[in-house]
């Protein structure tokens, strides 16, 4: 496919306007297996339903492009070859996982594409969108903080101990068979740190990863990555990275988003790519969430046009966001696009 074709200039501003002019992420992935009735309480976190509930993973990637996504994110954010191996798997077994988590959503997209091809989805509603609605699977990859599952992936803060040089070589071979798995893209996922972020642009050069990638930190305060790293050094970072074809925030309260898609707006032309979580507070010494303390669907939604008018393109949900929200998100742009002011 020619989506695949590393232009960095091109790929995501072509997929862009295929879908007139913003694009729908999906929402959480990991939070909506739980909702669904698995037990993440794992090191592996999602990364265990690939070997306990694959169709499970697949019935919620089905659910995201049914309510309207354009990208859909595999279930690859904890699933590391060293967090297998610790659970007796091979390497060779944690490879193929890896692979499954985006063979996985290709399957879903297939089933989509049949379905709304036959006419029983359609989405085209806005009269501008075509149906079915083009779709690219992202691989998924957390940072060594979400493998390490001490809470450090929301600090951001790994000790003297962590280099540059140990980052690349925790994630150099799951980039890579992730580059192989017929994936679309890479999504870095919830960065916490500016050293994560150099690790992954010097890994896509050393490794000559030929798939397009996009950057995606996560914040706090608003202001800095959840380390107290700059954001717009972060961004920096990304946008000096010829392959990465869009850069952003997830996983961060919609709140905050608004200051972050300036923020990376003053260092970067490259698109802005931005996933929010709900609102509520990750309680990490108990891993679970704190609710009450997040927004509803229509809280959500109601920020999706200053986003779009800050500069964001592409936008869609992490953490206990759900198909409704993705839903409501897909409606928000649709209407912007019929207005013709996408
Ligand atoms: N794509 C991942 C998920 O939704 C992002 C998790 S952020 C902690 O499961
Ligand atoms: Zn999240």
């Amino acid at each position: 496919m020619v989506l695949r074709t590393v232009d960095a200039s091109t790929f995501m501003t072509s997929f862009l306007r295929q879908c007139g002019g913003s694009a729908v992420i999906d929402g959480g992935l990991a939070t909506e297996l739980e909702r669904h009735g698995a037990d993440l309480n794992d090191p592996l976190w999602s990364a265990k339903c690939l070997i306990s509930s694959p169709r499970l993973i697949r019935r919620v990637h089905l659910d995201y492009l049914e309510a309207g996504a354009n990208i859909i994110i595999s279930a690859s954010y904890q699933a590391t070859l060293q967090g297998f191996e610790a659970k007796g798997l091979s390497k060779e077994e944690g490879e193929t996982l890896l692979k499954k988590s985006v063979q996985i959503a290709c399957e879903a997209r297939d089933i989509y594409n049949e379905r709304a091809t036959k006419g029983s989805w359609d989405n085209s509603a806005d009269g501008i969108t075509p149906n079915p609605r083009p779709v690219l699977v992202a691989a998924s990859v957390g940072s060594y903080g979400a493998y390490l599952a001490d809470g450090s992936e929301y600090s951001g803060i790994y000790g003297d101990n962590i280099t540059l040089e140990t980052l690349k070589d925790f994630h150099r071979r799951r980039v890579q068979v992730l580059a192989d798995s017929g994936a679309d893209l890479i999504a870095f996922e919830t960065i916490p740190n500016k050293m994560e972020a150099k690790a992954y642009a010097e890994l896509l050069e050393e490794e000559a990863i030929k798939i397009p990638a996009w950057f995606s930190f996560s914040s706090k305060d608003g202001i800095n990555v959840v380390s107290g790293d700059s954001i717009e050094e972060c961004a920096l970072i990304a946008d000096s990275c010829e392959t990465v074809i869009g850069v952003g925030i997830n996983c961060t309260p919609p709140r905050y988003i608004l200051g972050l898609i300036k923020s990376v707006r003053r260092v970067t032309t490259k698109p802005v790519l931005i996933y929010p979580n709900s609102g509520e507070t990750y309680d990490a010494e108990r891993k679970e969430w704190v609710p009450s303390t997040g927004v509803t669907d229509v809280d959500f939604v109601s920020h999706v046009e200053k986003w779009q008018e800050a500069g964001a393109s592409l936008i869609g949900g992490c953490c206990r966001t759900t198909p409704n929200t993705i839903r409501a998100i897909s409606k928000a742009l649709s209407i912007s696009k019929s207005d013709g002011s996408a």
